[in-house]
């Protein structure tokens, strides 16, 4: 966590199984919602929750955004590494991990109009941003991923006595 994020309050853990379980929950509401030609992943937090979509829906066209929104938070400009050009023909399904702020989404957004936006866990601030997602957290929380983090195995304080 970087000096940016002390407006994080709250920390959100999340293991390897429940972001697995998270994400084929997705994979089932987003079945629901028709068939897509390609899933691009927003790298770098969309690309574990892709490749599991990917694996569930059977999609084997897999493509990448890259976006450096920790320059975009800290300064309120945008960093595209990477775009794609779509064919509007195309049902493209855009996944990444989280909407907080929604800075990310709404680049990705204007780059690939009329594409659906799903994230496995959002934020108020980003919601409006997202057309499907699974677990909301609020603002002042950090969500805390499997690939950030190891396990420990300390007492934790109740939830109470963290306010
Ligand atoms: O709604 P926003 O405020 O834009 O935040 C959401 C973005 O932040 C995270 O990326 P991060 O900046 O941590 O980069 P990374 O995925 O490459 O680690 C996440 O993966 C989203 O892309």
């Amino acid at each position: 966590m970087t000096n940016s994020e002390e407006k994080y309050k709250k920390v959100y853990p999340v293991s390897w199984q429940q972001l697995h379980q998270d994400c084929k929950a997705l994979a089932w509401r987003l079945l629901d919602l028709g068939t897509w030609d390609k899933i691009v992943a927003v790298a770098r937090g969309g690309l574990v929750p892709a490749a599991i979509i990917a694996r569930e829906l059977e999609i084997r066209f897999v493509d990448t955004v890259c976006i450096s929104s920790y320059t975009l938070r800290t300064q309120g400009e945008t960093r595209i590494l990477k775009e794609i050009k779509r064919d509007e023909k195309e049902r493209i399904l855009i996944i990444d991990d989280l909407v907080d702020t929604g800075s990310t989404a709404r680049v990705v957004r204007k780059m690939i109009p009329g594409a659906h936006f799903a994230t496995v866990y959002a934020k108020p601030d980003g919601r409006p941003e997202v057309d499907t997602f699974i677990t909301e957290v609020s603002q002042d929380t950090w969500i805390l991923f499997p690939w950030d983090s190891e396990p420990q195995y300390h007492y934790i304080k109740p939830i109470v006595s963290q306010k």
